[in-house]
């Protein structure tokens, strides 16, 4: 706790009990507690100090991240830390690393598709990092196209083994993390080839480095693809490039849960859908949602303190100036990113039960909530990324020219958060397959098939194409049963448009590609409907605490009257409110961002996140800014002289020259 509280004012105010609310975000009193555990026990470390990351070179950077994951790796043996206090540890460790591909896709992908006997072999190595893997599934080629990739696994019966080859320069792997020059082994996506018949993509586990003294084995050609985005950020990543020479593996190294190839060379696919090859991307699209409430909370947490302790203007006759978060225009660009973060932290709470039952399901071979997951994993990605990415730029802006600094913390998150908006699946690509789900359900509500799950709204198809909506004043924005009903008709009317358009095409696939400006509309809009669903639900549920229920209500009002304002020609344009409607919604807006506006701090603290987490100079805790700010200058290399290196070579001949030149005149 800070010494000298500069928010303590701000706190005071609160009309909620932030401990509540700390257990309402983190989802459970345990979570609380073990998150706060994790987070102090890196904190205090000062092998996970950061505040020089920006500064470091790119190899002192990689050397850095090796050596966090394995102090990361030591404590975590020493304290003998669960799986999930592990978990923590490293997300508070924030560094990118080989170690999040380990264990974030590597691992789960020969859980996903591996046998039992495989997994009984290769889980215990990876578990003990007596391996360290990664995911190579893009190529130089093709990223979001998975059945172009080139690789090729061609099946020798003579040998019983498998030989990976890359046959052409646009084959070559290209991104994955933990491959450039930590990885050992990797699973890597490839064309199976037996029989001389391609069988398209499968999944191989594939040694590359020695486990001697990490050389490339003999047919591998291994490196990092070079320097990325800003500095710091995603830089202590070596995202690598793979190429295969004939490199031969043992057939029993084709992850064979899904489908086999015989001793003979037979190909033989079990009874189960082909996309269970896509698990992996699942489970992490789902949780890449989680983590987008994880980015957006930091940059809403900084920027709301900060605009808590900055003034500005409204002192002419000597008075206290204004703290800018009291403007009406910082209020209407800030709290809407406020209750974003709430309800993407909801929404990816949903996500993960939604996976869980659905992965239950699957091992029970019922397969038919697969395209539900795919919907809401793919959609969900796409719309909270993207968001996040947009937000955490806006909340730089919020922040002025301080938070243009490195110390602010925002230029590194936002340079570490963008790709998130690529990797695991482009957005507009993500997107374009909602789209494809949606168009599939429409064109089945005619022949009576009731939609299930988060589709269920489009059965009430006669009701949602011809309501309109009852409301009459500001207030009657704030039933949920008025919104709920906006969200639905303008979502399904706006996928019935597309659908009657592409319709008119001559073929379904010529409309789909001259549609999908439309379309992408029209799956952003259903995923809304989505995140404003799961939150009215959320807030429907028992919450204990002082307050608590009540901020949650306003913030999901803010919520959803936000994406209503912002997409208020969508709403209109499908006839489902009136344009006075819409200015109420407007209206009842503003009185909500009043509401927020005592809470605001208390909101963003009950994230419960420590200064050397949030990494930033204008978020701290304390509201302490200035001296801070002003220290941390001092700290940068220019600074360790006063007259800087290339004074003699540059400066002082470009000055001297000058002078010569005017007393020459
Ligand atoms: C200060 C800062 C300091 C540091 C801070 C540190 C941290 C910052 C904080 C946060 C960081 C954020 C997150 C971190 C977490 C994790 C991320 C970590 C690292 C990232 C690693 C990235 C890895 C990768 O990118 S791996 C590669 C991913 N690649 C892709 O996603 C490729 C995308 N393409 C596809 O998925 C497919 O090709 C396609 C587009 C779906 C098309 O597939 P195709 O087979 O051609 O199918 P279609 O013909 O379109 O469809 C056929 C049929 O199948 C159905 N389908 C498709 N996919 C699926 C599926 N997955 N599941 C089920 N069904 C599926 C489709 O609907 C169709 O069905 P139908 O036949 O019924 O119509
Ligand atoms: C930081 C980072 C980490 C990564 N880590 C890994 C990893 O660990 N393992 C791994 O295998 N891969 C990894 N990747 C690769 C990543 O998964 C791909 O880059 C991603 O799937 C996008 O594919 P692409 O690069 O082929 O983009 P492209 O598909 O080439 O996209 C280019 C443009 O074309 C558009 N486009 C493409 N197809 C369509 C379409 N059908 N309709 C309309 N528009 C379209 C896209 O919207 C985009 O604007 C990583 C990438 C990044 C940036």
């Amino acid at each position: 706790m800070a010494e000298v509280d500069h928010l303590a004012a701000e706190r005071a105010t609160a009309r909620f009990d932030v401990e509540e609310m700390k257990v309402a975000w983190a989802g459970s009193r345990h979570a609380v507690h073990v998150a706060d555990r994790m987070a102090r026990l890196v904190a205090s470390d000062p092998v996970f100090r950061k505040d020089n990351r920006t500064m470091l070179s790119r190899k002192e950077l990689f050397k850095d991240t090796l050596r966090k994951a394995a102090h990361a790796w030591k404590r975590i043996v020493e304290l003998r830390l669960t799986e999930e206090e592990a978990d923590l540890l490293r997300q508070y460790v924030d560094q990118p690393g080989y170690v999040d591909l380990h264990w974030g896709m590597f691992v789960p992908a020969i859980k996903g598709q591996g046998t039992e006997e495989q997994q009984h072999k290769w889980l215990p190595l990876a578990y003990k990092f007596q391996i360290i893997g990664c995911y190579a599934q893009t190529e130089l080629g093709h990223g979001s196209n998975v059945q172009g990739l080139e690789t090729t696994a061609t099946f020798d019966p003579k040998t019983d083994e498998f030989v990976i080859h890359s046959p052409t320069l646009t084959s070559s792997k290209w991104w994955p993390g933990g491959l450039g020059k930590a990885s050992t082994h990797a699973v890597v996506y490839a064309r199976l080839i037996t029989e001389g018949k391609d069988y398209g993509i499968h999944g191989f586990i594939v040694q590359l480095r020695s486990l001697e003294d990490h050389s490339p084995l003999p047919g591998v050609t291994l490196g990092d693809i070079g320097g990325k985005f800003g500095s710091g950020a995603y830089n202590s990543m070596d995202n690598g490039v793979l190429r295969f020479d004939h490199v031969r593996i043992p057939r029993d190294q084709m992850l064979m849960r899904l489908s086999q190839v015989t001793r003979e060379g037979k190909y033989v696919h079990s009874n189960v859908p082909k996309q269970l090859l896509y698990g992996t991307m699942v489970y992490v699209r789902q949780s890449i949602v989680a983590d987008a409430s994880k980015a957006l909370s930091r940059a809403v947490c900084i920027a709301v303190r900060y605009s808590a302790v900055r003034k500005q203007f409204g002192s002419q006759d000597g008075g206290p100036e204004t703290q800018v978060l009291n403007y009406k225009t910082q209020q209407s660009r800030l709290f809407p990113l406020l209750a974003s973060a709430y309800a993407f932290r909801f929404v990816g709470d949903w996500l993960n039960w939604l996976y869980t039952d659905v992965t239950q399901k699957l091992e029970a071979k019922d397969f038919s909530t697969l395209q539900e997951a795919h919907a809401c994993t793919a959609g969900l990605k796409a719309v909270t990324t993207s968001v996040t990415a947009d937000a955490i730029e806006e909340c730089r802006k919020l922040c002025g020219g301080h938070g243009y600094l490195n110390s602010s913390g925002l230029p590194e998150l936002f340079a570490v958060y963008v790709p998130a908006c690529t990797y695991e699946g482009d957005n507009v690509v993500l997107l374009l397959q909602v789209a494809r789900i949606l168009m599939k359900t429409v064109s089945q509500l005619a022949s009576g098939k009731q939609p299930v799950g988060t589709m269920a709204y489009m059965g009430k198809v006669q009701y949602l194409m011809q309501c309109k909506s009852a409301v009459s004043s500001a207030e009657d924005w704030l039933n949920p049963d008025a919104i709920q009903e906006a969200f639905e008709a303008r979502a399904l009317r706006m996928a019935v448009n597309c659908a009657q358009n592409i319709s008119q095409a001559a073929s379904q696939e010529e409309g789909f590609y001259e549609r999908s400006p439309d379309l992408l509309e029209a799956a952003v809009a259903h995923i809304q409907l989505i995140i404003v669903t799961k939150f009215i639900e959320k807030v429907h549920q028992e919450i204990p605490g002082h307050g608590v229920k009540e901020q949650l209500q306003a913030l999901c009002n803010v919520y959803a009257l936000y994406i209503l304002h912002k997409h208020l020609g969508d709403f209109l344009a499908t006839g489902c409110i009136t344009p006075r409607q819409g200015a109420l919604a407007n209206e009842q807006l503003g009185k909500l961002y009043a509401q927020v506006r005592p809470n605001a701090v208390a909101l963003v603290d009950a994230f419960n996140y420590t200064d050397h987490y949030l990494g930033s100079v204008l978020g701290r805790y304390d509201g302490d800014v200035y001296p801070a700010l002003y220290e941390e200058a001092w700290k940068d290399p220019l600074n360790e002289t006063v007259v800087p290196e290339g004074y003699h070579e540059y400066l002082r001949p470009l000055i001297k020259q000058q002078q010569l030149k005017l007393s020459r005149l």
